[in-house]
């Protein structure tokens, strides 16, 4: 892809400033927060029923996360994500550990039922899962993958009519015809509890900035694990990694992403 499209779309995330809006888990809601700030964008975390709609409305994304689900938290992202889509504001889901548990399975299928979401980025085994291709998930990580990921993700993204993204080693966008593999990153990105979370954030500022969904949501996943490439440089190991990862998405530069972005279209990779 147009490396100028690429760095393009991370200047547009740090001309707007957009405000993402999350409702997330306990676990990892400072990272969230903090790598949206290192991105350029705004981040809030609101997760009560009486003002969950009231700030959605005021974002240019809203991230809904699953990690520590209930019930009573499944309802506020409902209530957020319909002030969203009346608005035409992006929803992106992060259906952690769907396939785990039934409870994790059923809030995905009814968030994605219900509400238009914008972007549905997971794991392989958490994409594999909601795609019904033999997808397998323990706790929060991907066990596996049945089949080819391109064709996972293009079949998850026109089941739901959304946009996939799909991480891993390589990273799978696909709008079910357009099919995108990020190839940047690191294998210490696997070794932190909370770089899938906080790639949502980063998809939702992109999201908010740009008008292609797939081009937005390629770029968050090039600029995330460029910073990643260039943070593992520097680290001892997985905790200094995470400073690092912080540091270099704050300092990354539209020319580093340029000259270093690897995306390509799945069917010549
Ligand atoms: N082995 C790897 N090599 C390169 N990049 C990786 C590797 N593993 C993960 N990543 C990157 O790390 C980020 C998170 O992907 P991953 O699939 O591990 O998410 P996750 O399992 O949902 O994480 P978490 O549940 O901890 O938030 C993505 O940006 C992905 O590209
Ligand atoms: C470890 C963990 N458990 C629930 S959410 C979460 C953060 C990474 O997905
Ligand atoms: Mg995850």
């Amino acid at each position: 892809m147009d490396p100028k499209s690429i760095a393009d779309a991370l200047t547009a995330v740090r001309h707007s400033r957009p405000l993402v809006h999350h409702i997330t888990n306990t676990v990892t809601t400072n990272d969230c927060a903090n790598i949206t700030l290192c991105t350029g964008a705004a981040p809030v975390m609101a997760a009560a029923p009486e003002e969950a709609g009231e700030m959605a409305a005021l974002a240019g994304a809203v991230v809904l996360n699953i990690g520590t689900l209930s019930a009573a938290q499944v309802e506020s992202m409902l209530i957020a994500g319909r002030a969203a889509n009346e608005r035409g504001i992006p929803v992106i889901l992060d259906p952690v550990g769907a396939g785990a548990t039934a409870m994790r399975t059923e809030a995905c299928e009814r968030l994605l039922a219900e509400l238009d979401i914008a972007v549905l980025k997971g794991n392989a085994g958490e994409i594999g899962v909601l795609a019904g291709a033999g997808g397998e998930v323990r706790g929060v990580d991907s066990a596996g993958l049945a089949g080819d990921p391109a064709a996972v993700a293009a079949s998850c993204a026109r089941t739901y009519g959304t946009v996939v993204v799909m991480t891993g080693p390589e990273d799978y966008i696909s709008d079910g015809e357009r099919t995108l593999v990020v190839g940047n990153g690191n294998p210490l990105m696997g070794c932190l509890s909370g770089t899938g979370c906080m790639t949502a954030s980063v998809v939702g500022a992109f999201v908010a900035a740009g008008d292609d969904a797939v081009v937005a949501a390629a770029a968050a996943c090039a600029s995330f694990s460029r910073a990643g490439e260039r943070a593992a440089e520097l680290a001892r190991g997985p905790y200094s990694f995470r400073t690092a990862l912080f540091d270099e998405m704050a300092n990354l530069t539209e020319d580093d992403l340029a000259a270093h972005a690897d995306v390509r279209d799945a069917g010549a990779a």
